[in-house]
Parts: structure tokens; sequence; C-alpha cells
């Protein structure tokens, strides 16, 4: 497993107010996977990202990620942890960009960084790799523009190239299509599938885009700081997206919807589900049949 989370709970104190963010949520994502977490605004999505990078601390639960406890690493292992295991890229990414300098400098910049990485001492191998990752994110051709000369959506192909720079094993990305058009939009979530499957790297994406949502293998739902529902990409497709260009395929139907089974047994049934089943009050009968349970009120 590339994350897992054991209960996570995080509660945000402020002078006047106490809000508890996640309630523990219990997540693991495999190694390799594309998925993304959605949800309605405020349920907890950013939180639990930012965990996930190791910026914020729970307070309470356990998380392991590529089988390190995040949360007992020392300061230095956590910077360590931050400049080589994972990725992250944001919504607005002025918080990775350096402005001034040009496309592929910008990309070179924390390869300087990198741990141990014996080839990356070397100038030259670094600007062929910050070439490489251009060349993946389709911006090998304005390489020498600075930054504050592209676009919004050309800045963020080119945020997602610097993200990749030390080879984490882990991308982190939140709202990454929220601030750029449609058809930006459509490049980027190619551009993750092509990444995952070139790259093998982890992807892990906090989203209100419902067509990138329909785009990834697995899409978790959070609801009041816990997961409440998922939808898993049909076998079937999973197959076929690795022969074909996404945008190929009809993304209607694509997904599978489940509930999710938490450890102590509960499922969160939804209104629509409840008005639909004819169930009000909170009192419902259960039985089991023929391996099926049955809920009714
Ligand atoms: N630093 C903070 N201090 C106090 N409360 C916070 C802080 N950060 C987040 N919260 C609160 O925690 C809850 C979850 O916030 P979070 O940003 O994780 O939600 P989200 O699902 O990412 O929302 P959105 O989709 O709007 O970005 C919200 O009620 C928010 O107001």
């Amino acid at each position: 497993m590339m994350i897992v989370c054991d209960g996570l709970v995080k509660i945000y104190k402020t002078n006047t107010v106490e809000v508890m963010a996640l309630q523990g949520l219990d997540m693991n994502v495999a190694k390799g996977e594309l998925m993304a977490v959605v949800g309605n605004s405020g349920s907890g999505k950013s939180t639990f990202l930012n965990m996930v990078g190791g910026l914020i601390k729970p307070s309470a639960g356990q998380l392991l990620v590529d089988g390190k406890d995040l949360f007992r690493l020392s300061e230095k292992q956590l910077v360590d942890y931050k400049r080589n295991t994972v990725g992250f890229v944001w919504q607005k990414n002025s918080r990775n960009l350096f402005p001034y300098l040009s496309a592929i400098r910008n990309v070179e910049v924390p390869m300087q960084f990198c741990k141990d990485n014996e080839a990356m001492r070397s100038e030259a191998k670094r600007r062929e790799r910050a070439l490489e990752l251009l060349e993946l994110v389709g911006m090998s051709h304005r390489k020498d523009s600075l930054l504050h000369q592209l676009s919004g959506g050309e800045q963020q192909r080119v945020a997602i190239a610097i993200a990749l720079a030390n080879r984490p094993k882990l991308l982190l990305a939140d709202e990454p299509t929220g601030a750029v058009d449609q058809k930006t939009s459509l490049m980027i979530q190619d551009m993750f599938r092509v990444l995952n499957r070139e790259l093998g790297v982890t992807i892990v994406i906090v989203t209100h885009d419902v067509s990138l949502s329909k785009k990834v293998d697995r899409v978790v739902m959070i609801r009041d700081g816990k997961i409440s529902s998922e939808r898993v990409m049909k076998q079937g497709y999973l197959e076929r997206m690795k022969h074909l260009d996404v945008s190929e395929l009809e993304t209607e139907n694509m997904q599978e919807e489940f509930a999710v089974l938490d450890r102590a047994g509960r499922v969160q049934l939804t209104k629509g589900i409840l008005e639909q089943a004819g169930i009000e009050g909170n009192r419902v009968r259960i039985e089991v049949q023929e391996g099926k349970i049955i809920i009714s009120a």
C-alpha cells in the first residue's frame, strides 16, 4: 500500500470554535493507483491531502505513507519526505513557481535538493531530465519562456513537471483543474493518466471537477470527515484505457458505485437512497436473505 490511514482525526481550534475536519478517516491507496477524492466544500478533503503531504499533523490516528509512519519521523526525516517522496500540485500554483525564471529552470531548481541522487549532481543531467519532464507535460516548446509569460493552463502543466522533478512515488494534486478552462482541464486529466502509466507514480487528486473524477480508477467520496462511498472503474474499462486515449471512450457508466463499510460495520445511507426506499424516521428493519442484507422501513 502507498497510503494507509487509520482513524485519522483532525480538530482545528481557534479562539472561538473547534472544527472537526476529519472524524476517524480510514482509507487505503494502493501503489500505482490513480484516484480522486471528492466531497462538498468543507468535508475535509484538503485537510486529508495536506496531512498526507506532511504539512499538517493529525489530532489522532495513524498515517503510513510508503511504509513510513509519517508523524513519528524526525523533523529532518519529514523535510526529506516532503522533498523526495511526495510531489504537490495546487490549484493556484504560485506556491511552487518562480515567475521570473524560465520554465526549464523552474523544473531544475527542486532537483538541486534531491537526496543522494548522484545523477542529479550534474547540471547536464538535470537539464536532460527537466526537458524530459517538460516533454511529458507537452511544454518543451516553451522551455525558455519565463513563467509569467505563460498562460494559467501552461503554468499548471509546468507545475506538474516541477512536482515530478524529484521522482516522487506519490503525486498529490489539490483542485489541479480548478483554475483552468475546460480544454486545458481535459488535457491535464489525460496527462495524469499518462504520468500514472508511464512513470508508475501513485496519484491522489482532490477535485470538484466531475469530468476529472470520471477518468480515474477510483473515486472516494468524503462526507463529514469520513468516507461514505466509492466509485470504482469497471474492470473492462481499465483494460481498455491502458490501450486507448481516454477521450476516445464514452465516460458515462465507466464506474460502479459502492457504499463503504467502516471498521465498526457502519455504512452511510444517503438521503436519496432512503427516499427511494420510502424510509422515514430513524428506525429500520434489517434482515439477511440469501446472502443479501435487506434494510426496510
Ligand atoms: N486552519 C484551519 N483553522 C480552522 N479551521 C479550518 C482550518 N482549515 C480548515 N478548517 C475547517 O475544516 C473543515 C474542513 O476543511 P477542508 O479545507 O479540509 O475542506 P475541503 O473539503 O477541502 O473544502 P473545499 O472543497 O471548500 O476546499 C472546514 O470546516 C474548514 O472550515
